[in-house]
């Protein structure tokens, strides 16, 4: 007993007790920060654990939007264990679709870039089998063709298949000295009107050089919206078997997409 007193009063004690709460203190800032943490290039995700995950679960994304809004760049910076230093090259024009499977962490992401070329646009329809959730690029920087993706998203979602399928709009090129912010470029595309649908929106920088913004954030909304996709679908059903007027209703959304 005495021998802990002793050793309390000494200055070697105290000097330890400081030393500990220094590091305490530092280890829990480190943990909130860890939390909330921009990895943008995802290296908390697969490097964290030593032991190599294997896929679990899988997430098929489709990534649509006018040409040269930004799509394979997206899925070209959407991958983990990226070099923050890599510079990524400006990609070539799609023709016809890529597709890409992306493991992050347990999870296999199944991405399909396809081309957005006009005369290609009447195909999109065909890649929805099975799809989780669609990521709509658009040039922030362009907006003088935001009128022509607003369309072009519209006439997609006509589809009867699009129906509860949710839609993650990438604002792209956020970058650019030209860009309007993320918020402008949602009200531009006008997806209120489609109430079965669920809607976000992700601002991205993905610069060939320099510091890449926004990848995180999109990875962690596709995985935040897409198992919600089957709950909505069953929510639809289970309001179309009680007012049975889905063909009047396809009328109605036929007829406000025609704004374009
Ligand atoms: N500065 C900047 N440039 C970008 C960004 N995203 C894409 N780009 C550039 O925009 C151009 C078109 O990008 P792509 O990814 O090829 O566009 P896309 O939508 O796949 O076009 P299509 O394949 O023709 O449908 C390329 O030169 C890209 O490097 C960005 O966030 N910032
Ligand atoms: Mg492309």
């Amino acid at each position: 007993m005495g021998g802990i007193k002793e050793l309390i009063d000494t200055k070697e004690f105290y000097f330890a007790a400081g030393a500990a709460t220094i590091a305490l203190t530092y280890g829990v800032y480190k943990f909130a920060k860890y939390l909330d943490f921009q990895d943008e290039y995802f290296q908390t995700v697969n490097n964290w654990c030593w032991v190599k995950q294997k896929c679990t679960s899988n997430r098929r994304v489709l990534v649509l939007g006018l040409d040269g809004a930004g799509k394979t760049k997206f899925v070209t910076c959407f991958h983990p264990n990226a070099n923050p230093r890599d510079t990524v090259m400006d990609p070539a024009p799609t023709v016809g679709f890529c597709v890409k499977s992306v493991p992050i962490g347990d999870t296999c992401f199944d991405i399909w870039d396809v081309g957005g070329a006009v005369d290609g646009r009447s195909y999109w329809r065909e890649f929805l089998l099975d799809i989780d959730v669609v990521v709509w690029v658009v040039d922030s920087s362009a907006s003088e063709r935001f009128f022509e993706s607003r369309c072009a998203l519209h006439r997609f979602l006509r589809h009867p298949e699009t129906r509860g399928l949710p839609v993650m709009i990438i604002a792209s090129k956020q970058d650019c000295r030209s860009a309007l912010p993320q918020e402008d470029v949602f009200r531009a595309m006008g997806v209120d009107i489609h109430k079965h649908n669920e809607f976000s929106i992700i601002g991205t920088s993905l610069p060939s050089t320099g510091e890449r913004k926004g990848i995180w954030q999109a990875y962690k909304m596709i995985t935040r919206m897409s198992p919600n996709y089957m709950n909505r679908m069953n929510h639809i059903r289970a309001v179309e078997n009680k007012v049975n007027n889905t063909k009047h209703d396809k009328v109605k959304r036929g007829d406000k997409a025609l704004v374009c």
